[in-house]
């Protein structure tokens, strides 16, 4: 649509939905990190020059390696793509750099390759870099374990095989990893994976016991859990404390395919980490070391000035350590993905304890008596307490925004106290006897507390759209523990026949006094059909009704972030290793960078904030669809970005900001396609447009 009418509203809105969600922004980062395919192209040299003739490059991407290979002079590389965008983008650039011939891409999983049938030969070289932050969660191992078997020559040591030449003999870079581990304390991750705060908006939350997020390791792996998150650690808002030393936890070897067999039967290993630091422990952070061969090794840890992610493993409950206590951490790898947790601590004095035992025993103690003896004297009381409730990450760090909360509850009070003021002289003069109760809908997305403080603000009969089942058990929970009568708080999802209609009156005589509408995504966009809900919602009041929030103010400022460019677009040919590939991955641009951490964005401000747009919720009439916006530039440089965020007014003078340290939203921010020179002084002039719910901001040169 977009190739037909580039300028298409809605295609280009969804495009860019669509293009998020087709190419991962890790090809932009990868492919801009010239340090990692320069070490990936010694490599691939050196291999094929010690004799590694046919190669397949598995899970090729943009081709890159691959490309690596034949020009190093391999004289037959193969490559697989599991995923139908980039196989065919794979294409384009391999013929785009002359070599459509000489390299045959297969749209295929490995798994799924046969010889001879998609290969002719075992091949000499496997090179592959199918591995995120927590190294295995692309399924390197079972891939490499399905190599070994049936496309790759064997491995130089077997002993089946006379010594003989590397072409011969089978080989995989990366030729193993080393995977770290180190306990951290961190605020930021700890608010979104634990309840943090006792009481929000009035309601006291002790009640409602242990809430958790999807990600951890324990419980059985059919849970819609995930093992690990991950976080860009040198970017978290607040930082991070290192409470051990980074440990290394686990050494892989590609080049041993028993190793590779074993690794996922492996009993799970446990390791005393020093502590060096007094905390608390939030998480722990994983990385690895790619050893490429012997010489090359990429790294994707914290201090690295590179752009990759780390793994966090929350841990679920608290742990206080003191230096020279050591944290008992175990390692195992049930269901190939890499699991790393928190077995417990053990205090000096216990450690103590544990060393006096050796001494009168002569003969060595048993290791595994000492620990077993040492897990029963372990501080483990970490038992979960009975009822637990699984929220996502978003819905915890929405839970802990207190200010968040606070402002909902001042600008509810004031209106329903207004409310029921006003409406009691009004109800005299109607002379109906009783006031009747306000009816207030909260049509939040996801868990919401908002309709619980409304049923607590007065004579209020509260609709909460939170759907789960356990959401409702717990609202339901919170509202017993807080006072509320069981009849107060009803789940409005099961009064409305299609839950699309979530916006109907309460009842066919009855109109709401309030309706509180979510208007921002997580990732920082407004949410689509956001006016459509409003003037909806607005049909639906009665006399004196408010819509909450009234109105969403748009700030925004002019920033120099080289960063920002390097994880949305490639940046010429030069990381690439010279092959032509930008003009085609770039394709997948996004104009619109979502979850961002502008506190943390490495970013040059070259203008102060200014306001970018209005959207009155309360009166359609005032929104127009564009707007022109002068800044001024109070820094020279290169204008490459304009990230933009919101000033949410609940009622004329309550407002929620969504670039708080405690927000729970992200920020987002529009990429220039051509950076602006500008220096101080300078009035830059920007078109900021809306429609259906996505803002566009195009600098006017
Ligand atoms: C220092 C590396 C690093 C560290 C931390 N974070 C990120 C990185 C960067 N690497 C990320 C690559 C991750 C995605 S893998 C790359 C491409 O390969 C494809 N695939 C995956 C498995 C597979 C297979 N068995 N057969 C065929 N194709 C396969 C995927 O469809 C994807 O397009």
């Amino acid at each position: 649509a977009l190739k037909l009418k580039p300028d298409f509203p809605e295609a280009k809105e969804n495009f860019y939905r669509v293009a998020n969600w087709l190419v991962e922004r890790w090809h932009f980062l990868m492919l801009n990190d010239n340090g990692r395919n320069r070490k990936y192209q010694l490599a691939i040299q050196r291999a094929v020059q010690d004799g590694c003739r046919s190669v397949l490059d598995i899970g090729t991407g943009t081709g890159i390696l691959g490309m690596c290979a034949k020009k190093a002079g391999a004289s037959e590389v193969y490559a697989c793509e599991l995923s139908k965008t980039m196989y065919e983008l794979a294409c384009e650039v391999v013929s785009a750099n002359g070599m459509a011939d000489s390299i045959k891409i297969l749209h295929k999983k490995s798994l799924e390759m046969e010889i001879p049938r998609d290969i002719p030969n075992r091949v000499s070289l496997v090179v592959t870099e199918t591995v995120d932050a927590g190294l295995l969660g692309e399924g390197i191992v079972e891939s490499l374990i399905h190599a070994w078997k049936h496309l790759l020559l064997p491995p130089p040591n077997a002993e089946d095989v006379p010594l003989s030449s590397p072409s011969q003999t089978g080989r995989v870079i990366p030729a193993g990893a080393t995977v770290f581990a180190m306990a951290v304390e961190c605020h930021e991750i700890r608010r979104h994976h634990r309840l943090c705060a006792s009481a929000v908006g009035g309601l006291d939350l002790a009640a409602a016991g242990h809430i958790r997020s999807p990600v951890r390791c324990s419980g059985d792996a059919d849970e819609s859990s995930e093992p690990y998150t991950t976080e860009r650690l040198s970017r978290l808002p607040g930082g991070f404390t290192a409470l051990t030393e980074p440990c290394s936890v686990m050494n892989i070897d590609f080049n041993n395919p028993q190793e590779l067999e074993g690794l996922c039967l492996r009993e799970a290993t446990r390791l005393r980490v020093p502590v060096i630091q007094d905390g608390d422990v939030d998480a722990l952070a994983v990385w690895f070391q790619l050893h490429l061969d012997q010489e090359n090794s990429i790294s994707t840890g914290p201090d690295e000035d590179t752009c990759w992610e780390q793994a966090v493993y929350p841990v679920p409950t608290h742990y206080s350590v003191k230096c020279s206590d050591e944290l008992l951490v175990e390692v195992s790898c049930r269901d190939a993905y890499l699991r790393v947790s928190c077995a417990g601590v053990m205090s000096s004095s216990q450690k103590r304890h544990i060393s006096s035992m050796d001494e009168d025993a002569e003969v060595p103690s048993n290791p595994e008596l000492e620990l077993c003896s040492a897990l029963a004297g372990l501080q483990t009381n970490h038992d979960l307490p009975a009822q637990s409730f699984t929220l996502e990450c978003s819905e915890i760090a929405l839970v802990n925004n207190t200010n968040y909360h606070e402002c909902f509850r001042k600008a509810m009070a004031k209106h329903l106290s207004f409310f029921e003021s006003r409406g009691s002289e009004v109800r005299e003069e109607s002379s109906s006897s009783s006031s009747g109760p306000l009816y207030v809908l909260d049509v939040s997305e996801g868990f919401s507390v908002l309709s619980l403080m409304a049923a607590r603000l007065g004579p209020v009969r509260a609709y909460s759209s939170v759907e789960k089942q356990q959401h409702q058990a717990l609202l339901q929970l919170l509202a017993r523990e807080n006072g509320v009568r069981e009849d107060a708080l009803e789940f409005w999802l099961g009064q409305v026949e299609d839950d699309s209609a979530v916006l109907q009156r309460p009842d066919s005589d009855k109109l709401w006094s309030a309706i509180m509408l979510d208007c921002v995504e997580i990732c920082g966009l407004l949410r689509q059909n956001l006016m459509e809900k409003a003037s909806l919602a607005r049909c639906l009041l009665e006399e004196g009704g408010r819509v909450f929030p009234e109105r969403i103010v748009i700030h925004g400022m002019l920033v120099e972030s080289d960063t920002l460019l390097q994880e949305s677009a490639v940046q010429g040919t030069e990381p690439t290793l010279g092959f032509n590939i930008a003009p085609f991955i770039n394709q997948f641009t996004v104009p619109v960078h979502v979850f961002l951490d502008l506190s943390t964005l490495e970013c040059t401000h070259l203008s102060e904030p200014a306001e970018m747009f209005i959207l009155d919720l309360m009166d359609s009439n005032n929104n127009y669809t564009s707007r022109d916006v002068r800044v001024r530039v109070n820094a020279p440089g290169r204008v490459t970005a304009i990230p933009f965020w919101y000033h949410i007014y609940l009622d004329s003078d309550v407002c929620v900001s969504t670039f708080r340290p405690d927000s729970h939203w992200k920020q987002v921010a529009v990429i220039l396609q051509r950076p602006l020179v500008v220096n101080t002084g300078d009035w830059v002039r920007l078109r900021v447009q809306f429609h259906k719910s996505s803002i566009s901001i195009t600098a006017i040169r």
